[in-house]
This record gives structure tokens, C-alpha cells and sequence, in this order.
């Protein structure tokens, strides 16, 4: 699903993202990016929207080159890609609907549809019965729920989630990374950057390490010891 190889990101002024890295995960996996602040997990993440471009190497996601993939052909490999982040980015003045129904609207989905569509991930997160509610009316774990919902409207192959936790009490956060892995035992490849370290250490999933940008630690059943 997700091939980097010899992959490096220089920011200006010579900060370095990432150095070398190389790395496959492969459809259907599960797998937690760990490491310190400033290691390069969020580089990673955005190299894998394309929402930067690596200084060397080459990476591959669901048969796609980036190298090879023309600005026409962004929108379609991002509808593949469901993101979600530690700050839930929903839209305030739109309802819990609205909201999960923004990501279909974007790709013309007949309004029938959409709103079947939309039932459905509000359903499987728990949150048919709130989709009249605005954002600010949920509390943290919830929006992050409408959050998961509207990243696998469009049924993307990959779920890319970087600190989904970060802003949940612990039970609430427990539900969350729950519900992330029911999602991938549906199917869909999920990538997770946390600083959980109990719920990584709970869960037994891959657990790639990051340091000073390169892999220090890639094992099938991981932990978190940093
Ligand atoms: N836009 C940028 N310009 C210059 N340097 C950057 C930029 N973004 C990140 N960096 C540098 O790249 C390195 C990796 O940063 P990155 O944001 O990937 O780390 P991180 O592991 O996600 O950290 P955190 O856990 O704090 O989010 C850091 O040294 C950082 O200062």
C-alpha cells in the first residue's frame, strides 16, 4: 500500500524532515508512528498527502509514483486518503451532517446518495442520532467521531491519523484508537502518529520509531519506549 524508498526531506535552511527513510506498509495494516517532538512524524505524514515533495526518493502509495503523478491527478489520489487530527477541524457553523456530507459534495455524489452515505458513517460512529447537532454542541471525543466519519465517507484505502488522542481524556481516547481498529479490521490501512504510549503498548500493532528523522525501531508487535 505505502512503499518509501531512500526518502529524504530537506526543509530551507537546511533542516532535515527526514533522512533515508525506507519503508513498506502493506494493505490492511495497522501501524503506529512513534517518536519525539521534532523526530519528523508529521513530515512523513504530509510527504504521504503529497502536501510536500521529498528532496530524494522515491514514494509510492496504492500503485501511484508521486513522481510520476500530474497536479490534475491530486484530487483523486487525496479522496483515497482519509485524514484526521488531534484538532478535529470541523466546520463550526455547519451541522454534524454537513459536515461528514462536505467530503461527498466534493465529489458530486448525487444527493440520495450522499445522504445514505453519510447516515451510514454517522451510524458506524456512533453519532446517527446527533447529525442535526453543530460541532460545538459534541464534546471532544464526539467531534473527533464526526471527524473519522467524514475522513471514511468516500471510502478511502488509507486513513492517515496524526495525534487523534492528543486533545481526548484517556477513556475517551481509548474509544477513539478503538474505533480506528475496528475500522481497519473492515479493511482499510491506518497509520496512526501518537504519543500514547499505554494504548500503544496495550494494542500489540506495528510500531515504527522515528529519530532525528530516520527508522530507529520497526517491529510487528511493538512498543512505545522512548
Ligand atoms: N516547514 C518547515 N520548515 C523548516 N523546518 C521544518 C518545517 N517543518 C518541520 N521542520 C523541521 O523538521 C523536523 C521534523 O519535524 P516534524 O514536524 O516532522 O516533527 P514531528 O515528529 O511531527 O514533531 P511533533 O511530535 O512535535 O509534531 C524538525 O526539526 C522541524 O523543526
Amino acid at each position: 500500500m505505502i512503499t518509501l524508498k531512500n526518502v529524504t526531506k530537506e526543509y530551507d535552511k537546511g533542516n532535515t524532515g527526514l533522512t533515508n527513510v525506507s519503508l513498506d506498509v502493506e494493505k490492511g495494516e495497522f501501524v503506529f508512528i512513534v517518536g519525539k517532538s521534532g523526530s519528523g512524524k508529521t513530515t512523513l505524514m504530509k510527504l504521504l498527502q503529497k502536501e510536500l515533495e521529498p528532496t530524494s526518493g522515491q514514494i509510492i502509495v496504492n500503485g501511484q509514483n508521486y513522481k510520476e503523478l500530474k497536479r490534475k491527478e491530486l484530487p483523486k489520489l487525496r479522496r483515497q486518503m482519509g485524514m484526521v487530527f488531534q484538532d478535529f477541524r470541523l466546520l463550526k457553523d455547519r451541522t454534524i451532517f454537513e459536515n461528514v456530507a462536505f467530503a461527498q459534495k466534493v465529489v458530486e455524489a448525487p444527493n440520495r446518495y450522499i445522504k445514505r452515505q453519510v447516515e451510514n458513517m454517522l451510524d458506524m460512529v456512533g453519532l446517527k442520532d446527533r447529525m442535526k447537532a453543530f460541532s460545538n454542541e459534541l464534546s471532544g471525543g464526539e467531534q473527533q467521531r464526526v471527524a473519522i466519519a467524514r475522513a471514511l465517507v468516500n471510502h478511502p484505502v488509507l486513513l492517515l491519523a496524526d495525534e487523534p488522542t492528543g486533545n481526548l481524556d484517556p477513556v475517551t481516547a481509548r474509544e477513539i484508537m478503538e474505533l480506528l481498529s475496528e475500522i481497519n479490521k473492515k479493511g482499510t490501512t491506518v497509520l496512526v502518529v501518537t504519543h500514547n504510549r499505554e494504548l500503544v503498548n496495550e494494542m500489540g500493532k506495528r510500531v515504527i520509531q522515528i529519530e532525528d528523522g530516520q527508522i530507529q525501531q520497526d517491529e510487528a508487535r511493538g512498543f512505545y519506549d522512548i
